[in-house]
């Protein structure tokens, strides 16, 4: 999270009294995250996050994101809960952004994930794949394949300022993409961001997952790969081979993987790598003036990247035969 748009306190106080949840005591800007505006909210009943969204949202997908946090706590999956207004409602305006109050789940990420960690996120990712079957709506993922030449048309004229040769590189990658990206993969709703600053621990036990803004349907195993990528690399660029074998097989003891997920992994994970990439590039590019937040750094994407063009087969992630 980040903070792009500040809240006067008289239109936080209107904003709140619509909820049964006490008066503010305090309304903190938290620096982390690059995609909303979030603030620490201290009320007289407790604390909360109050999440303002920025551009990256349609306020149409909210009445999805929001569904999505009610159906996994149903389905066991440990995350926030929207927080309900008198009238029922969960989403509003303030500060002319959409706008909800979501309970604060206990626990930290982790910033130097073990293979412990990672073998707890993949279960975690099945049981989020599992319990997300059965939700009713739908939303299409905004970020996939067909998504990543127009996002880069948009960072194109400053690639090269960034890194020399970007763009050539990323014009290669998204033809090699567009041609051979998957079609009939097992489908469901995915996280898709499921990073670490997304998936609280307590004690090294996996104590919930947040942020689901970027949540959608698509293939399963593709959430695999944002996992792979965001997970299992260490900071000096090289792929963690017992991480990954972790992760799969804390995945893999609740949903099995078809032969064509695992053989698709090594062309998700350049896809995934590639999208946060753009992302990041795009961001990096374009930061708002005054806005209180870090831009991620696209070139460690451009590495992982470059990795998974290497890797011919899933057992290059750890993945046993
Ligand atoms: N429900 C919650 N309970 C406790 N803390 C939270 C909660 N939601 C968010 N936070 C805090 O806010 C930080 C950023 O949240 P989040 O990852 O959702 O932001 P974001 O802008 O969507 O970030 P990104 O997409 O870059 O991960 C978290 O690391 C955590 O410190
Ligand atoms: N988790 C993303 C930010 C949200 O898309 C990143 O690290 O680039």
């Amino acid at each position: 999270m980040a903070v792009y748009t500040e809240v006067a306190d008289e239109d936080l106080a209107r904003f709140v009294a619509a909820y049964d949840i006490g008066r503010v005591l305090a309304c903190k800007g938290i620096a982390e995250g690059v995609e909303n505006s979030n603030f620490l909210l201290h009320t007289e009943k407790g604390f909360y996050i109050l999440t303002l969204y920025e551009k990256r949202v349609d306020p149409g997908d909210l009445p999805f994101f929001l569904g999505l946090m009610e159906h996994l706590a149903q389905g066991g999956v440990t995350c926030p809960l929207p927080v309900r207004n008198r009238t029922g409602a969960a989403l509003g305006t303030l500060a002319g952004r959409p706008a909800a109050i979501i309970t604060f789940l206990d626990g930290v990420w982790v910033r130097r994930p073990t293979a412990e960690h990672c073998g707890a996120v993949g279960a975690a990712l099945a049981r989020f794949h599992l319990a997300g079957a059965d939700f009713a709506l739908t939303r299409r993922n905004a970020l996939t394949v067909d998504a990543w030449r127009p996002l880069y048309e948009r960072s194109k004229p400053k690639a090269d300022t960034v890194f020399a040769g970007l763009a050539g590189e990323i014009e290669r990658e998204l033809d090699a993409l567009e041609a051979a990206w998957p079609t009939d993969l097992p489908r469901g709703v995915i996280h898709a961001d499921l990073f670490p600053d997304n998936v609280f621990f307590l004690e090294d036990r996996l104590s919930g997952l947040i942020d689901f803004y970027f949540a959608c349907n698509d293939f399963l195993a593709y959430d695999l790969a944002v996992c792979l990528n965001s997970w299992c690399f260490e900071t000096d660029g090289s792929f963690n081979l017992t991480k990954g074998r972790a992760m799969l097989n804390g995945y893999l003891g609740l949903r099995a993987l078809s032969d064509a997920e695992c053989a698709a992994l090594p062309l998700l994970c350049r896809g995934s790598a590639l999208r946060f990439l753009l992302t990041r590039l795009y961001d990096w590019l374009n930061v708002p003036p005054g806005a209180l937040v870090r831009p991620k750094d696209p070139l460690e994407y451009l590495r992982k990247l470059r990795f998974h063009r290497t890797v011919a087969d899933p057992s290059g992630y750890g993945l046993d035969s």
